[in-house]
């Protein structure tokens, strides 16, 4: 698959380090870029999907001190998928604990998919310690969403070849609610079955996030480590509905961000995180930029959307 030319090139990290944010929790943090720079964090999907030294690359290296996190439970933060005391409320914390051990007063925040789901979020509870949000594939975890995706009868229509391999692992009298019957599995003591369940979960999401099928991202919910990660984190804020006390959340509290610079961008053809999330958001929230990417899916590495995402934090230097 080509790389997006707008991505800036390979670097390497100036500063990494371990914080521990709980009794249980330690997050793995990283800097890159310009140590004097301006500050942006980057918050990773999933949740669990961890974060790569490919994130660092929307960023211009001479400006930002690229900051990037692994949330509780992925990547290198420990203990490896471990649900407990795994939150939203939780890793909001953590990312200002992160914020005062660097000494940061103010920063960008960079998300999509659920890093779009934790930047609002993030945002919305710190509106002060934000300068601008740059925002992807929009996920609100609404209960629609939910069922569009994990459900039967949204992107099972779409794909649905990958819907046949993910629905394996689950008997036919409990697919009527597989993020339920995913969950029991997901989160019991058969370390096969849990292995096994995570890789169906975590490849029917690789599969889809693409316009093409993109092998090594499919390659890489074979993994189980990252796998399990992936799976049980996801599958556990799904089936607690994100922690949030109403459906409609992030938009019931838009208005606590509307003044703060921000740039939506969501792929035309999105079957994860489909357009009419991003569209309500819009509408919500006239104020951000938006875009609509017309030969782009889920995925920030859509070739039109990494170059969208990089203008926008290239517009964003002047802050
Ligand atoms: C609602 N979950 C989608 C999400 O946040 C996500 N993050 N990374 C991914 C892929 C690994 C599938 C690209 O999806």
């Amino acid at each position: 698959m080509p790389e997006s030319q707008a991505l800036y090139p390979k670097i390497e990290t100036f500063d990494t380090g371990f914080l521990k944010v709980s009794d249980l929790h330690t997050i793995y943090y990283e800097q890159s870029g310009n140590p004097e720079g301006k500050p942006v964090i980057y918050l990773h999907g999933g949740p669990g999907g961890g974060t790569s030294a490919h994130d660092r690359r929307y960023f211009d290296p001479a400006v930002y001190r690229i900051i990037l996190l692994d949330q509780r439970g992925a990547g290198k933060s420990t203990p490896t998928a471990s649900l407990e005391d795994n939150t939203t409320w939780a890793l909001v914390d953590d990312i200002e604990k992160l914020r005062e051990h660097l000494k940061i007063d103010k920063w960008v925040v960079f998300g999509g998919s659920w890093g779009s789901t934790l930047s609002l979020v993030y945002a919305q509870e710190h509106p002060d310690r934000v300068k601008a949000l740059i925002l992807r594939g929009i996920f609100m975890l609404r209960q629609s969403e939910l069922r569009w995706f994990y459900e039967h009868g949204g992107a099972s229509n779409i794909f649905p070849d990958a819907w046949d391999e993910y629905v394996k692992p689950i008997p036919e009298d409990e697919r009527g609610n597989m993020i339920n019957a995913y969950h029991k599995r997901l989160t019991g003591s058969d370390e096969e079955e849990r292995v096994r369940c995570a890789k169906a979960w975590s490849t029917w999401e690789c599969s889809t996030s693409k316009l093409y099928v993109d092998p090594v991202e499919v390659a890489k919910a074979s993994e189980d480590i990252w796998a399990l990660a992936f799976a049980r984190i996801e599958c556990h804020y799904f089936y607690n509905k994100g922690f949030f006390k109403t459906d409609a959340h992030i938009l019931e509290n838009i208005d606590k961000i509307r003044h703060i610079p921000a740039t939506i961008v969501q792929g035309r053809y999105d079957v994860v995180c489909p357009a009419t999330s991003a569209w309500d958001l819009h509408k919500a929230w006239p104020e951000a930029q938006f875009e609509f990417m017309a030969d782009a899916g889920h995925s920030a590495k859509e070739l039109a959307t990494t170059a969208r995402l990089v203008k926008a934090a290239d517009e964003y230097k002047t802050l």
